[in-house]
């Protein structure tokens, strides 16, 4: 059994994550006590995931405010500006400014109070991903009455990716308890592999079953019907329910369209980004050609060869069943197909 710590927390002025570059193999915490290690923990996804990073901005600032105070009009330029690296080290995820800016807008109540706040949203940070993700696993009883679930996942959406118990993945965990559970197909999600290395870290140590597929085999999947419904995560979501979420959720809500099969989007509200009309305005991280050419460092492209490497893509919401939050389904954009003369609809 894996001992259950929180993805990040705080301990005696430092930030401590798992450092999940380490996993599966590791399980192992990292103590970061400045802001560049901090910073560069989020670039290098030591700490990733839209509500992970929400906390790790908000505890990134009350890091600075502790170290160069709020009482001069030089300290708080100084603690500004140490926020906004941070709020800058990945572009997507909406969680991350989202953290930063809930945090600074408490400076004027010093330090002590920053870091309080913080702390409290670690603890909400549970009881909104359990919300999200059973209003969810409601949500896919409704439409898929008759037998437990096959559920198709992409990247990691559970508890490494949030503070605790995880959106997508959440909605799993919760099927799993009440019994409506067959199996999880997780794709393995280069270039990073979230799916192979973390997701089914985390289901192997609670025993939820659970198979590992190339990226490429999840539409093979669904072709050859073994995938009742298909729930990921998000970075960001614009105000009419686009959504950007890990690169290879666009195609996977193409291919469910095409079975008519249910595409839910699992988010928490901090996640949606209400200034964006539509997912136009969704900046994509592109991230370096090495995670592309290389695999654990041994090359497996020629040197010097071209990649594209976007981090995420932004899937419209008329391929999406539902977006669902702790508040509820946010947004619904595709109906469920009717019975179409002798095509069989799920
Ligand atoms: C519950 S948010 C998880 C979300 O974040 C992941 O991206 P990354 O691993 O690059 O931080 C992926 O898009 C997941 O759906």
């Amino acid at each position: 059994m894996v001992l259950v710590l929180r993805t990040i927390d705080w301990d005696t002025d430092a930030v401590v994550i798992i450092d999940q570059t380490a996993l599966p193999g590791r399980l192992r915490t990292l103590r970061l006590d400045t802001v560049d290690a901090l910073v560069e923990a989020i670039r290098r996804l030591a700490v990733r995931g839209a509500p992970a990073l929400g906390a790790a901005g908000a505890l990134g600032v009350a890091l600075t405010a502790r170290e160069h105070g709020t009482a001069s009009a030089e300290a708080l330029a100084t603690v500004r500006a140490e926020a906004d690296r941070i709020a800058c080290a990945r572009p997507t995820a909406v969680n991350l400014r989202h953290g930063v800016e809930r945090a600074l807008a408490l400076l004027e109540h010093g330090p002590d109070a920053v870091l309080a706040d913080a702390l409290a949203m670690l603890d909400e940070d549970e009881r909104i991903n359990r919300a999200a993700s059973r209003h969810a696993a409601d949500l896919l009883l409704r439409r898929c009455p008759d037998r437990p679930l096959r559920v198709l996942t992409h990247c990691n959406t559970g508890r490494l990716a949030t503070v605790a118990w995880g959106t997508a993945l959440g909605t799993v965990r919760h099927l799993h308890a009440d019994g409506r559970l067959d199996v999880v197909l997780a794709d393995e999600t280069r270039p990073l592999l979230q799916g192979s290395r973390l997701t089914a870290w985390e289901l192997a140590d609670e025993g939820v079953p659970c198979r590992v597929l190339p990226d490429s085999a999840a539409a093979a999947a669904m072709a050859r019907g073994m995938v009742d419904c298909v729930v990921v995560g998000a970075d960001r979501v614009a105000a009419n329910g686009d959504t950007a979420n890990k690169i290879g959720t666009y195609g996977l809500a193409v291919v469910a369209a095409h079975h008519d099969l249910p595409f839910v989007v699992v988010a928490t509200e901090s996640t949606v980004d209400r200034s964006l009309p539509d997912g136009s305005g969704i900046v994509v991280e592109e991230r370096g050609g090495e995670e592309i050419t290389h695999l654990a460092g041994i090359p497996v492209a020629p040197e010097g060869t071209a990649v594209f490497n976007p981090a995420f893509d932004v899937t419209p919401v008329e391929l999406v069943t539902a977006v669902v939050t702790e508040n509820g389904v946010l947004a619904e954009g595709r109906p469920r197909k009717p019975v179409e003369g002798t095509r069989l609809t799920r």
